[in-house]
Parts: C-alpha cells; sequence; structure tokens
C-alpha cells in the first residue's frame, strides 16, 4: 500500500484554473481548492455521532465532506436499538465513487463494522491515495453497544494502524487494542500511547474523557519522541453523544486545511469543548446521551430570526439616530429612538461616530428589543460587529466601510443590508453584491455629515433609474421638502432617511408625525 503519511509533503492549496475546470468562467483566475475530506462512518439516525457528526464538524469548520457509509444503525439518545451492516462490496462501490471524482485530501474512518470492510478500505486507499488517514478506532457505543468487534482487532492492528497518521482511541479503545492492559491513570495512558505509537501510526491521542476522578479531561498526544497532556474542563452535560467523532473529524477538517497535526488537535479540541459548553443545557431527546450543537445556533430564540423577507416598503420613514443630537436635546438615543416608532418611523439605524464600543453595544441592544417589540427593523450603521453582537436586523454601509459582498457572508443570507450610493455603477455594484436597498444622497445640503457630496434631486433620479433595488433618499430632508423628492416619481424610490428632521428638533414624536403625514399625502397625490 502506498504511504498515507502525506501531510509530511503537504502540496499547494492553491491550483490556477484550467480549461477544463468548470467552476471558474475564466482560465486565467486563481481558484482556492476546497479543502476535502471523506469520512468512512456509520450511520447514526439520532445525528448526534457518525457520518452526520462528522459533516456538520467539517461544515462548521468550512471543509467539505464526502461520506462512505459502512452500516446503518437504528439510534437516539436512549442507545443503539439495531445495527444493520453494508456488504463490503457496496462501502467498496462508494469509495471508488468518491475516491475517483472527488480530491480528497483526508479519509477519516469512524465504525468500520467488520475485518471485510477494513479490507475494502484498504484496498481504495491503496488505488487512491490521499494526504492524511485519522482513525477513530470506534468499537463500542457510549450507551455499550458493540459497533465493532472483536474480530476486527488484528486487522486494525495489523494492517489499519500502520497507515494511519492520527489514531483516536479513547481509554476503553486504546486498552482493546492493547490486548485489554488496564489503563485507569496518567501514567498509564501515556504508556498506552507508546505502544500503540509501536504500531505503527504517526501520532497517537488517547483521550482520558472517560477516566476516573480527574476533574480536568486529559488527553494524551504522542509524537514519537514526546509526550503533550491536553487539558481542559471537565463539563457537567448529558449531551456528549459524538464526542469521539466531532473531535476526529475536527482533527481531519484541520488537516485537510493545512494545519500540522498538534495544531489540528488542539484545534480539535477546543471545538469540542466549545460545542459541549454551548450545548451543555439543550435538550433533544428524552434519553440520557444527548447530541450537541456543533453550529452553535440551537439555543437562538426562533423568534430574533426574520420571519419574512426585507419589505421594500419599510424604507418610507427612515430614522437615522444621532448621539450628538440627542445629547443636546438631553434625551437618551432609546428614548429617541421610542418616540421615532410612536411617530410613524417604518424603520430605524443607529448611527453612532463616538460612542465607545461597549456603550454602543448597550444602546444598540435596547434599541433592538424596542425595535423587534414595535414590528420595527432596526439597522446599524457601518459596525457589522456590532449588528452582529446586538442580532440587529440588518447592517448600513458606505462605500469606504466594508464592501457589501463581505458583509454579505459575514451576516448571512436573512440580514438587511444597505448601501450608500451616488452614482449609477455604485448602485450596480450594490446590486451584484446582495445588498437589500440603496441609500442615495445627499439629496440637498446638510449640515449632519462633514464633506458630503450633494447629488441633487436630478442625481437621485439617475441612482434610482440605474437601481435594481429600492431606494431612500437621504441628506438635508426634512417636512419643506420630502414632497419634492417623493415627486421624482421614481417607482424604486420608497421614502426618505432623516437625521436632523427628527433628532435635531426639541419633540421627535410631533416631527415624525408631521413627516409622516406630509409623506403620507405625497404618496396619495402621486
Ligand atoms: C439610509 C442611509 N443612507 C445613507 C447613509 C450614509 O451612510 P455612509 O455613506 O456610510 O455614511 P455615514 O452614515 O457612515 O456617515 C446612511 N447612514 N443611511
Ligand atoms: C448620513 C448621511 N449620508 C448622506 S447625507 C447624510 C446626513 C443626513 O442627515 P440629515 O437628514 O440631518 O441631513
Amino acid at each position: 500500500m502506498q504511504s498515507l503519511g502525506g501531510i509530511r509533503s503537504w502540496p499547494a492549496t492553491w491550483r490556477t484554473t484550467t480549461a477544463s475546470m468548470t467552476t471558474t468562467t475564466t482560465t486565467t483566475e486563481s481558484v482556492r481548492k476546497v479543502a476535502q475530506v471523506l469520512t468512512v462512518a456509520g450511520s447514526d439516525s439520532g445525528a448526534g455521532a457518525g457520518i452526520q457528526a462528522d459533516i456538520k464538524v467539517c461544515a462548521a469548520r468550512g471543509v467539505y465532506c464526502a461520506s462512505v457509509i459502512t452500516a446503518v444503525t437504528a439510534q437516539n439518545t436512549r442507545g443503539v436499538q439495531s445495527v444493520h451492516l453494508l456488504p463490503p462490496h457496496f462501502v467498496s462501490e462508494q469509495l471508488k465513487s468518491v475516491l475517483s471524482d472527488f480530491e480528497i485530501d483526508v479519509v477519516k474512518t469512524g465504525m468500520l463494522p467488520s475485518p471485510e470492510i477494513v479490507q475494502v478500505l484498504l484496498q481504495s486507499l491503496s488505488d487512491y491515495p490521499v494526504r492524511a488517514l485519522v482513525v477513530d478506532p470506534v468499537m463500542v457505543s457510549t450507551s455499550g453497544h458493540v459497533l465493532a468487534g472483536s474480530s476486527i482487532l488484528s486487522i486494525f492492528r495489523e494492517r489499519l494502524l500502520p497507515v494511519a497518521d492520527i489514531i483516536t482511541p479513547n481509554v476503553k479503545e486504546a486498552s482493546a487494542l492493547l490486548g485489554g492492559v488496564p489503563i485507569q491513570t496518567l501514567a498509564e495512558m501515556r504508556s498506552a500511547a507508546k505502544s500503540l505509537h509501536e504500531m505503527g501510526p504517526r501520532f497517537v491521542l488517547v483521550k482520558g474523557g472517560d477516566l476516573p476522578d480527574s476533574s480536568d479531561s486529559v488527553d494524551v498526544y504522542f509524537d514519537g519522541n514526546e509526550f503533550h497532556e491536553l487539558h481542559s474542563p471537565r463539563i457537567a452535560t448529558r449531551n456528549t453523544h459524538g464526542t469521539g467523532c466531532t473531535l476526529a473529524s475536527c482533527i481531519a477538517a484541520e488537516l485537510a486545511k493545512g494545519s500540522n497535526m498538534l495544531s489540528a488537535v488542539k484545534v480539535a479540541k477546543r471545538f469540542v469543548d466549545t460545542a459541549l459548553n454551548y450545548s451543555k443545557d439543550i435538550v433533544i431527546g428524552k434519553g440520557m446521551q444527548g447530541p450537541f450543537d456543533h453550529f452553535l445556533g440551537l439555543k437562538k430564540d426562533p423568534q430574533s430570526y426574520r420571519q419574512s423577507t426585507f419589505n421594500p416598503d419599510d424604507l418610507f420613514l427612515y430614522a437615522v439616530t444621532d448621539s450628538r443630537m440627542n445629547k443636546k436635546w438631553n434625551r437618551s438615543i432609546v428614548d429617541a429612538v421610542k418616540a421615532a416608532i410612536q411617530g410613524g418611523a417604518t424603520i430605524v439605524q443607529i448611527r453612532e461616530k463616538e460612542a465607545e464600543t461597549r456603550e454602543f453595544l448597550e444602546e444598540a441592544k435596547a434599541c433592538v428589543d424596542i425595535c423587534r417589540s414595535n414590528g420595527v427593523c432596526l439597522l446599524i450603521n457601518d459596525r457589522i460587529d456590532i449588528a452582529l453582537a446586538c442580532d440587529a436586523d440588518g447592517v448600513h454601509v458606505g462605500q469606504s466601510d466594508m464592501p457589501v459582498d463581505q458583509v454579505r457572508s459575514l451576516l448571512g443570507p436573512d440580514k438587511i443590508i444597505g448601501v450608500s450610493c451616488k452614482t449609477q455603477e455604485q448602485a450596480h455594484q450594490a446590486w451584484k453584491d446582495g445588498a437589500d436597498y440603496i441609500g442615495s444622497g445627499g439629496v440637498f445640503p446638510t449640515n449632519t455629515k462633514a464633506n458630503n457630496r450633494t447629488i441633487g434631486l436630478d442625481g437621485l433620479k439617475e441612482v434610482c433609474k440605474a437601481s435594481k433595488l429600492p431606494v431612500v433618499a437621504i441628506g438635508g430632508i426634512g417636512i419643506s421638502n420630502a414632497e419634492s423628492v417623493m415627486r421624482i416619481d421614481e417607482p424604486n424610490l420608497k421614502g426618505v432617511a432623516v437625521v436632523s428632521a427628527l433628532f435635531d428638533q426639541e419633540c421627535v414624536l410631533s416631527q415624525a408625525k408631521k413627516l409622516h403625514k406630509t409623506l403620507q399625502e405625497s404618496k396619495r397625490e402621486h
């Protein structure tokens, strides 16, 4: 069999596009090769472990994961009810399909339930060498169900371990591989790691999560020369099902991205700890081995997801805050936002140019609560981090802020992104990059934003005509001229965004009401 120790000579992860590649439209562009893992493992119907966990881990770590299924288990949080092995020839078919087509970097194995299946795996790896092999020697489920019997031990010892780059047994698996030696102390884990290393894998990680009497969870890593003890706090939770699969898959994913082995192991351990800690109190299933959340998202309040897509009509009366003005009039931003909404504001943007991050975040959180309870969307000006931290409905960015396509990839598909545009080209780019609306101005001169070029009603009209996105006009707009703005009569001009017309006023509520009435009247007339 060809050597699988390829991570010693890691090829470049970048390559140049060729005419034969279908993923790009040009022949000169450089594209990044997608890191790819193949998991060869059993299916867990409860999806906490096995193939399902492996795919989730790789997705969470930004790595593509193909899957070859060795067995299908009927399994839930109470245990394994039944196991159906796939015929070795069919496992072989799957391996061939994947390995002959994909550029798999790393193979990770989980449940290998029969010597015949190990045999076909070894043959496939010899036919289609990969850069690294991560072996999680799964033998018994957390609930005590035997997933690979003792018949597997000799082929593991004699054939699989010698070609593995790393093996990740827990103490029970390590003991079984070593013929039943007792492993109950750290010293015995070290000794086991050494003995396992002599069987051929380049690295050994003996996981100590099951060791009795230790307040930390300690894993022992051995590279043939040096030992490393990797400590993490023990997390009290029933939701530990799939930790072994998760750790090994994460190691595979990190190796696929180009990490060295020790870094991959450390990141994987941190990943598991973070996910366990996040998920310690979630309740899925009625049994004693709950799954955990690889994406750290299940605890998010479902109410906080927007129930519908962005409604352009919300741009009708857009209230953009200004802390200096609110200070001048001696009111808090929260009171200002409340009054604007009561007066008819249909969307709110927090535009804070001076506040410290901590203060900004606290204010933003309070405003999110008010807006959400009133069914009004709240956006954050410029600060993607604040928008993420306070779970705002979106952000508004300018031409010199973070590019819209990057904002979109950070915020995901369901957040609102607005972008300032003064020209037709910018309007076109905003649409291409995934913005939801355009803010266009300054339509009139303004004292609120220094050195801002005025584009006039003609400039606004031009942007509207070029834009496939809804537009909101901004800059120097108030009760006296709002009607003239709406009168340009472009169907995608949805409203006006105002700062001083609301917030540099003694009474935000009455100004908002008046402006709202003006806008409604101009709408009726056109
Ligand atoms: C609705 C809306 N339109 C335009 C702007 C201006 O944003 P930007 O160009 O980022 O300038 P600053 O607001 O950061 O000074 C806006 N805030 N809102
Ligand atoms: C933020 C911004 N962007 C273009 S003009 C402007 C300021 C708008 O403030 P005002 O409504 O007080 O003129």
